[in-house]
């Protein structure tokens, strides 16, 4: 136990965040959705950890990020929660648990926040959601908006495409923005967009900016965890920089350890059991291995 509170460090709070962006230090966030995937993401240093509907499509095997389920999520947040102990934690609304009114979208940020010890919500929309966000934040729950190519739309926006590559979708990105800062929101990801456009409403806004495809002028970055680590092999956007190959490495591994069971050369002594008296080896040696059988197989 002592051994684990010297990893800990700071809790990572809105403040922290804040301070981090007038600051003009980067924002590191990145996805974690599970125990494991929250601990290293705690362990190596990140500020935001974000329990992403990405996970429907990288640990669950979903087709896009809108099957998923409100128990799905609380699921996987609580799992995270346990093994992100200092990242900021945030969780996107699942696909269908806040467009129908503001109401609903509270009712399923609150849900997020006591159920599965979240400290913000995401959802993705611009303006169009400002009242939205607006109700949210009034009842004291942080919200990071979500703008540019947004998953949950894809079938709207005709599949996973840069958005916002003209000066009139510049513009209209802009104003999404700003209608999501003054609703309230303490940050917002901007996905997969030019980069001078990124850089524009970075410049124009008065809260961090979370890049995911969107250049390096942003307040901060995130990408999915195992995208990052080359764990992920249906897909790789652009945007994706992979700094290990876990696919690979763990598939490798794995396949030594099918060749090391088939030739008995594990497991290996180090990893065996010995009796408490060497003595009573030759003693099982000598029992009637033959009899015992039958005696058993009569039941
Ligand atoms: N593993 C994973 N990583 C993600 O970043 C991610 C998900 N899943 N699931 C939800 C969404 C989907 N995302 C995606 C998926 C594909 C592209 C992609 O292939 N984009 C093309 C650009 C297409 C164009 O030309 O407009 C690319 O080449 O990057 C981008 C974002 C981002 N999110
Ligand atoms: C990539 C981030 C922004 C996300 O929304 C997710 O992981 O679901
Ligand atoms: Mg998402």
């Amino acid at each position: 136990m002592a051994e684990e509170l010297s990893h800990q460090r700071p809790k990572v709070t809105l403040n922290m965040i804040r301070s981090l962006y007038k600051k003009n230090i980067p924002i590191a966030s990145l996805t974690a959705h599970d125990f494991p995937s929250g601990i290293v993401a705690d362990r190596a240093g990140v500020d935001l950890v974000l329990v992403g509907d990405s996970l429907a499509m990288v640990a669950l095997g979903y087709d896009n990020t809108n099957q998923l389920t409100m128990d799905e999520m609380l699921f996987h947040c609580r799992a995270v929660a346990r093994g992100s102990k200092a990242p900021f934690l945030v969780a996107d609304l699942p696909f269908g648990t806040y467009e129908v009114s503001p109401e609903q979208a509270l009712e399923s940020s609150i849900r997020l926040i006591r159920e599965a010890n979240m400290e913000g919500v995401k959802l993705e929309g611009g303006i169009e959601m400002a009242a939205t966000v607006k109700k949210i934040t009034t009842a004291g729950i942080p919200v990071l908006g979500h703008i540019g190519l947004t998953p949950q739309r894809s079938a709207s926006l005709g599949g996973f495409r840069v958005q916002a590559r003209t000066v009139t979708g510049a513009r209209k990105l802009l104003r999404s923005a700003q209608a999501l800062q003054d609703a309230g929101c303490f940050a917002i990801v901007l996905e997969a967009v030019p980069a001078p456009v990124a850089k524009f409403v970075t410049q124009a806004l008065t809260i961090p900016t979370i890049g995911i495809g969107a250049g390096n002028q942003c307040s901060g970055q995130v990408l999915v965890q195992l995208d990052m680590l080359g764990s992920f092999d249906r897909f790789t956007p652009k945007f994706v920089k992979k700094y290990a190959d876990a696919f690979e490495t763990n598939s490798g591994a794995i396949a030594q350890y099918v060749r090391d069971v088939k030739q008995r050369s594990f497991p290996a002594e180090e990893h065996t059991y010995s009796m408490r008296n060497e003595d009573d080896i030759k003693r099982l040696e000598e029992i009637d291995i033959a009899a015992a059988k039958v005696s058993s197989s009569g039941m």
